[in-house]
């Protein structure tokens, strides 16, 4: 039976940062959060789309110092709850607290799906903080429903407050999806949630079949702005998951409006299914790496798709992205 509720995480600030080439501004970030929060968004993901501290050499560096944008949406929001991402070894304990000072409510702590235990003082620290925690585990589909639950196992075990099923290379079908949900239901007390990429075309599809098995909390982005194709687009799932009568506290007209007005006109690109997208959506790579893969295939002059495969044939994950530009090179030099 469809659950009456749902809460939804929206992520423009955050995995919508890998697709404006991490460069919100402060006025883009008070328009969006005063849009969201208006909306009755309850919860609003903001830092660099790497997580606190991503901004580097390796991940793009940030236009505005992320702490000042975390600030600012704290400011702003009457009511959502305002969070950031964490990857254990790219955010410290020192950025974490920075964050809490900075007024983030929640913590979002990702590592690849098969690394649960990298994240147990991350989780500790978080709870010390008084911060309501999620476990992130992501590329979710390289590990079996069964082998997926002994992580969020863990990740419970150390304190997270809710556990999340990531389809970073947005390549789950509904069934996977659907598998993966009940798995963690029936071996956890907390509540699950599931991140989509739309690079398959499944988003909504995937996000609705995950509420239809049990999940609790979805994420998703205003006009869909995130890596790859971009995210569960959060106008269209409020419309969805009200048609099956499930409610999510969002005003849909005003979160329309708010992906019309305002997220659309600061997007680079509009969030399409192309060639790369697709590319990496059929071979399970992770989405974050199709603007580095574009920009190393103009810089040796390849094809991205062909480097997408390369890696894709490698098994690379979250984490490597410095390999893409060796990739790159050495099939320039073939
Ligand atoms: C670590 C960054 C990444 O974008 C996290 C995420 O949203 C995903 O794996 O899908
Ligand atoms: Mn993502």
């Amino acid at each position: 039976m469809t659950p009456t509720k749902v809460r939804v995480m929206d992520t423009t600030l955050r995995d919508g940062s890998h697709a404006i080439r991490h460069r919100f501004t402060k006025e883009q970030v008070h328009n969006i959060v005063k849009a969201l929060d208006e909306a009755g968004v309850p919860v609003i993901e903001i830092s660099h789309g790497d997580g606190l501290a991503g901004s580097s050499m390796q991940y793009g560096m940030s236009l505005v110092d992320e702490f000042e944008l975390i600030e600012e949406a704290a400011k702003t929001s009457k009511n959502a709850k305002i969070a950031s991402l964490l990857l254990p070894g790219i955010g410290t304990r020192k950025e974490l607290k920075q964050a809490k000072d900075c007024g983030i409510s929640m913590v979002r702590i990702a590592t690849q799906c098969s690394e649960a235990d990298i994240s147990e003082q991350h989780f500790g620290l978080a709870k010390e903080l008084g911060l309501e925690t999620v476990g992130f585990l992501m590329m979710a589909h390289m590990l079996s429903p069964e082998d997926l639950a002994k992580q969020a196992k863990l990740m419970e075990s150390y304190g997270a407050d809710i556990v999340y099923i990531v389809d970073s290379a947005g390549t789950m079908m509904p069934q996977d999806v659907t598998a993966r949900v009940k798995a963690l239901t029936g071996e956890l007390k907390v509540p699950i949630g599931y991140h989509a990429h739309n690079n398959i075309g499944l988003a909504i599809g995937n996000s609705l079949a995950a509420v239809e098995a049990g999940a609790a909390c979805i994420d998703a982005s205003t006009s869909g702005l995130g890596a790859g194709s971009g995210n569960t687009q959060t106008e269209v799932l409020v419309a969805a998951l009200s048609k099956v009568g499930c409610e999510t506290g969002i005003d849909l007209f005003k979160i329309m409006d708010a992906a019309e007005y305002i997220v659309q006109p600061m997007m680079e690109y509009p969030m399409t299914i192309n060639r790369d997208a697709l590319t990496i959506g059929y071979t399970g790579l992770y989405s974050t790496f199709l603007m580095h893969a574009k920009k190393a295939g103009e810089k040796f002059n390849i094809d991205p798709r062909e480097i997408l495969l390369e890696l894709s044939r490698r098994k690379a994950v979250a984490g490597q992205e410095d390999w893409i530009l060796d990739v790159a090179a050495e099939l320039a030099n073939r």
